[in-house]
């Protein structure tokens, strides 16, 4: 038995090895194509091939590169393209007075050179009787030199003396250029190539993966060509070919690159034809040319118009941590309401990034599981040093993230069932009767300004309120019914959760009744348009998809950058793209990315404990009692009883009389407060305010009508 011993390179691909070596079907010129495939796969397989192909590409373009190099540097130093070039640039970028400006230097470079070249013509022209003079100035000097010694010596024969050694002189210049000038001249091309050689290699002119690793640019300093290149390489027709117009003065397009925090910026104004939109949907592969990864790239739209403003992260820079909250760290931390804000984290630039929740309503999105708790509770955490602020919390996970509140909050519910769903809503809805009892206040009292900060520290009836509900999502999908038959959850015109958010965005903020929510994941089910507009601050960690990030933070600042899904799941965990109110943005920016501190369950009771003891004592309930509620409308029917018209005062008056508890504080602006609800007014008789028994049955009617569609 004999074996047929078939060789096949190790390291060759599959499709080499299994290729058939000959076939029935092919003829010889395709079996000769076959077997120069098959070695040139074999040969690219091969390392020490790849290194040595390498090596060859580089220094052949730091020859070409440095050559190239070099010639333009002599054509850019005899001629006026530098000018040309440089007007190319500033007109491709619309910067008429940089253009005028270069117009003008160029003007004065060719004057000059003219000047030059005239000076030279009469040169030549004087030239033969200026060589002439200097012969006949230099054969004087060297005679009267040989008369002097001759003198001095007594012996005429020196006369001749300098001559001769002028000659000797020139004699041994003329041997030593013959010696050297044969070698010189074969060694002259060399040396030439070395030069170019090393310019190129100074300017790295190989292409990237032909350089040595360590002066590829793996992320190394952000320069105006590596900007421009990665422009110019974006797949942006207009772009690319205004760039290359532009030569070397691609860097007119560039602000000067700045540092900033542990990345640069930089202003990059497009040319005409370009929009910063384009711009903004290339992210990934402007990050990639820039040897960056995409999240370490933001793109924002500045003031300046056809202009993106380029933040890029120096490598690997995002993934350090930035330290501890300055909370922790500050044992005598303090906070107000009205004036301060909390320490939440650093910005890009590394820059501390606050927040002032001074009546602002929060919405805070993101994944699962990517810090939303944790940021929404170090808002608490700073804002529990204002000792007159009260917090309402609604933990609808209820895994003890907000226990640490227990002792603090007036009220702290913590679980995700239907019925944590109806204490949270209960609560929500205490703040709606709150704010209302509020607005009366403020209107009984005259105040012109609002609640001041003075009125908030003195007058306990205006504590700033805070509620919190944390997994807000559950309450918004929550399908359980109260008993009179309305959906807790939902967003229709009888959801509890939602009616009553939307009561505290609409008129909660003047009297310091305000809500924060945390939500997962949103959707227009599990977080209402309504809701999420109703917001003054909105900030998302992590979502999903672009459509994600316009509901967590609206179509605007998303449209002009804010790219919360441009995250990284997992990684940017406490990195937060914040737009709205309270926050530092830059001018003409709409949205602020933060990585915030993160301050572990166990640090934040270090914090609650060191806020209690300075704080009253509050008995925390995890439920408010459910009083009776009081049916306003039906009141409101039994005191206007049949009459078509009755004063807005007397029917406070009977209002008082009915219950007066209840409506002790009620006046023309609550009662007007009450009709709106259901879409009713006041009217008007004899120029005084009514309320019409017609009115007030619409509202009944209409009542019955929204319950009936709830059933
Ligand atoms: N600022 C931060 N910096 C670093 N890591 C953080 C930060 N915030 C949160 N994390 C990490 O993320 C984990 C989840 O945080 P958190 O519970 O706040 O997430 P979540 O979005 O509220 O989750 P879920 O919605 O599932 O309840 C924390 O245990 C912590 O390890």
């Amino acid at each position: 038995m004999t074996f047929a011993l078939i060789k096949t390179p190790v390291d060759a691909p599959e499709d080499v090895r299994d290729a058939p070596a000959s076939g029935a079907s092919s003829t010889r010129p395709d079996r000769r194509r076959a077997r120069y495939l098959k070695v040139a796969r074999a040969a690219l397989a091969d390392e020490r091939i790849r290194t040595t192909g390498r090596l060859a590409v580089r220094h052949a373009s730091y020859v070409l590169g440095g050559t190239r190099v070099v010639g333009r540097r002599i054509w850019d130093g005899r001629t006026a393209s530098r000018y040309e070039r440089m007007i190319r640039a500033a007109e491709a970028a619309g910067l008429l007075d940089e253009v005028k400006e270069w117009e003008a230097r160029g003007k004065d470079f060719r004057a000059a050179r003219h000047r030059r070249r005239v000076e030279m013509l009469q040169f030549a022209l004087q030239a033969p009787k200026a060589l002439g003079a200097a012969a006949l100035g230099s054969a004087g000097l060297l005679l009267l030199i040989g008369i002097l010694l001759a003198w001095a010596n007594k012996d005429v024969a020196d006369v001749a003396a300098p001559f001769e050694t002028v000659a000797d002189l020139v004699r041994w210049v003329a041997l030593i250029a013959g010696v050297i000038w044969g070698p010189g001249l074969a060694l002259a091309p060399w040396l030439g190539l070395a030069a170019v050689w090393a310019i190129g290699q100074h300017q790295h002119t190989a292409p990237q993966w032909a350089l040595p690793v360590r002066a590829r640019d793996l992320g190394a300093a952000i320069t105006p060509s590596i900007v421009v290149v990665a422009f110019r390489d974006l797949g942006i027709s207009p772009l690319r070919k205004a760039i290359d117009a532009m030569g070397d003065a691609g860097a007119a397009l560039l602000s000067g690159i700045k540092i900033a925090g542990c990345g640069v910026e930089v202003d990059v104004h497009l040319p005409s034809g370009v929009s910063t939109e384009e711009i903004q949907n290339k992210r990934r592969k402007l990050a990639e040319n820039l040897n960056r990864h995409e999240h370490e790239v933001f793109i924002a739209i500045p003031p300046a118009p056809r202009t993106v403003r380029l933040w890029i992260a120096d490598s690997g820079a995002l993934d350090e941590p930035i330290g501890a909250s300055p909370l922790m760290l500050d044992e005598e931390t303090t906070a107000d309401y009205y004036t301060g804000s909390a320490p939440w984290g650093q910005n890009l630039r590394g820059d501390s990034a606050g927040v002032s929740v001074f009546q602002r309503h929060i919405l805070l999105t993101g994944l699962s599981n990517q810090g939303k708790t944790a940021s929404l509770r170090a808002l608490a955490l700073w804002l529990m040093f204002d000792l007159t602020v009260d917090f309402y919390i609604a933990d609808l996970k209820g895994v003890g993230d907000w226990r640490p509140f227990h002792g603090l909050a007036q009220v702290l519910i913590q679980g995700p069932t239907d019925d944590h769903v109806a204490q949270a809503t209960d609560m929500v809805e205490w703040g709606v009767d709150e704010m209302q009892k509020r607005i009366a206040l403020l209107e009984e009292s005259g105040a012109t300004d609002g609640v001041t900060r003075d009125m908030a520290r003195t007058d306990p009836r205006f504590r700033p309120v805070v509620l919190i509900v944390d997994e807000a999502q559950v309450a918004y999908g929550c399908g359980a019914k109260s008993p009179d038959g309305r959906p807790y959850g939902g967003s229709k015109a009888t959801s509890r959760y939602f009616q009553a958010v939307k009561k505290i965005h609409d008129q909660g903020r003047a009297v310091n009744v305000t809500i924060w929510e945390g939500t997962q994941d949103p959707t227009d089910e599990n977080l209402p348009k309504r809701s999420r507009e109703g917001n003054h601050i909105r900030g998302s960690l992590v979502l999903g998809t672009e459509s994600q990030a316009k509901m967590a933070l609206g179509e605007a600042p998303v449209d002009a950058g804010a790219a919360p899904h441009k995250l990284r799941r997992g990684k940017d965990r406490g990195t937060i793209v914040v737009a709205g109110e309270g926050i530092q943005l830059e001018a003409g920016q709409s949205s602020v990315t933060i990585r915030t501190y993160f301050i572990s369950g166990e640090d934040a009771v270090v914090l609650t404990d060191r806020a209690k003891a300075r704080r009253e004592d509050v008995a925390t309930v995890p439920k408010l009692e459910i009083v009776q509620p009081v049916d306003h409308l039906a009141d409101l029917a039994a005191v206007v009883g049949r009459e078509n018209r009755v004063r807005t005062t007397e029917v406070i008056h009977r209002l008082k009389t009915r219950n007066h508890t209840v409506y002790e504080h009620w006046n023309g602006a609550r009662l007007k407060a009450l009709l709106a609800e259901y879409g009713e007014e006041p009217g008007t008789l004899d120029g005084y305010p009514v309320v019409k028994l017609e009115s007030v049955e619409r509202a009944l009617g209409r009542r019955a009508e929204e319950l009936a569609e709830a059933q």
